[in-house]
């Protein structure tokens, strides 16, 4: 008889979560059936948005786990192979290595509740939940495919030292950015000067504006946001023209709620990055090298009459207020023209 332990919520949050909102329990696994392993944690994951996933399996919350094979019938998984399970807070686990993964949402969790360890050579397996896991490909790809940095960009960091923040700031230096972090501690200031961050301070002690007066008072080319809040509202005022910010995460308000993130549905940065959408500002004139060609492709839909154009012409050039007062009234139909 094997007995595993694991961790459910037996308290619902509210605001900030307590110890109490945990308890732990033990129950004796099922014997193997055929094709099924038994497997045992080795390191399990802790990540910010346990706090707020909405789903928990038998009140048990998500968490992805290094572990390791300690009981098979499944040739394909001999003792002790390791593995990656997205099976909770849970020490050991008894299940088929092809189940569905019951935390799946899609884009939130893969379908599959057992994955390989990616083969990367000799790193200690713990790594494959921080910076060669989860965390560490959202400093890449948020950093790299939406922050975009140029060489000589000047790229804040919120929450520089986290798993996720440490990755993107050390590769905005990698591609020869001005970089500036922020965390909460002095160990953690120390570590992210080590780490070749130019600009870092504590959040705690210096608002990021006066961060921003003294090291970018010309402004910021990249934010990589991973708290949200008033901090990035500042961080968006900061940024230049044609400026780019990756939504990572929002750690200022996980931990304010109850469970879900339902009683935030309404703010921009959290539907942003939850839904995944891209928003780009626009100032026509930007792309003044490609009037040209914008202007004759859509000559060319006008005589195929494929685009179509209506004009509301006031005649006379004393009709100039009452033209643009129309503009508000809204009751003219298409682009509204004075005759001089
Ligand atoms: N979009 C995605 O796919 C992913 C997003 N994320 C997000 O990235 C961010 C960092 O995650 P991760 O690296 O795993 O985190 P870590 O657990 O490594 O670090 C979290 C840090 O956040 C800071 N923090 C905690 N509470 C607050 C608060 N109320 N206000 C401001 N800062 C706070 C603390 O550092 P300090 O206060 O010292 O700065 C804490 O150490 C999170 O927002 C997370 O949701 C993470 C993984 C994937
Ligand atoms: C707003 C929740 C946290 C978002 C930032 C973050 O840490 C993302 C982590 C993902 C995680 C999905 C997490 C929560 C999504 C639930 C949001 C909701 O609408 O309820 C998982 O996909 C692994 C990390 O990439």
């Amino acid at each position: 008889m094997v007995v595993a332990r694991r961790w459910i919520q037996c308290k619902p949050f509210q605001g900030a979560a307590t110890l109490e909102c945990f308890q732990l329990i033990e129950e004796e696994l099922p014997g193997l059936k055929n094709d099924e392993i038994l497997i045992e944690a080795l390191y399990l994951s802790v990540d910010p948005y346990m706090r707020v996933y909405p789903i928990q399996v038998d009140k048990t919350p998500i968490a992805l786990q290094v572990a390791r094979v300690k009981e098979s019938k499944n040739a394909a998984y001999p003792v002790g192979k390791l593995v990656l399970a997205m099976v909770g807070w849970r020490d050991k686990t008894v299940l088929h290595p092809d189940q569905f993964n019951p935390y799946y949402v899609p884009r939130f969790a893969p379908e599959k509740t057992i994955s390989e360890l990616p083969d990367l050579g000799d790193f200690p397996s713990s790594l494959y939940l921080g910076i060669l896991g989860m965390p560490g490909l959202s400093g890449y790809f948020g950093l790299l495919r939406q922050c975009r940095p140029k060489k000589g960009d000047v790229v804040l960091i919120s929450s520089a030292a986290s798993a996720v923040g440490s990755v993107a700031g050390q590769i905005a230096k990698l591609k020869g950015c001005t970089v500036i972090g922020s965390a909460g501690s002095q160990k953690k200031i120390d570590w992210l000067k080590s780490l070749g961050f130019d600009y870092v301070f504590n959040y705690k002690e210096t608002t990021l504006d006066e961060a921003l007066q003294t090291f970018a008072p010309d402004g910021i080319d990249c934010y990589f946001d991973n708290v949200g809040g008033s901090y990035s509202q500042t961080a968006l005022n900061a940024l230049k023209p044609r400026g780019r910010m990756c939504c990572c995460g929002y750690i200022s308000a996980y931990d304010t709620l109850n469970h879900q993130l339902d009683s935030m549905k309404d703010d921009l940065l959290l539907k942003i990055m939850v839904n995944e959408l891209s928003v780009s500002g626009l100032m026509v004139l930007s792309f003044e090298d490609e009037f040209q060609e914008a202007l004759s492709e859509m000559a060319q839909w006008i005589k195929e009459n494929k685009l179509k154009y209506k004009e509301t012409i006031f005649e006379g050039f004393t009709k100039m207020p009452e033209a643009l007062l129309e503009i508000f009234q809204g009751t003219a139909v298409g682009k509204l023209i004075v005759k001089a």
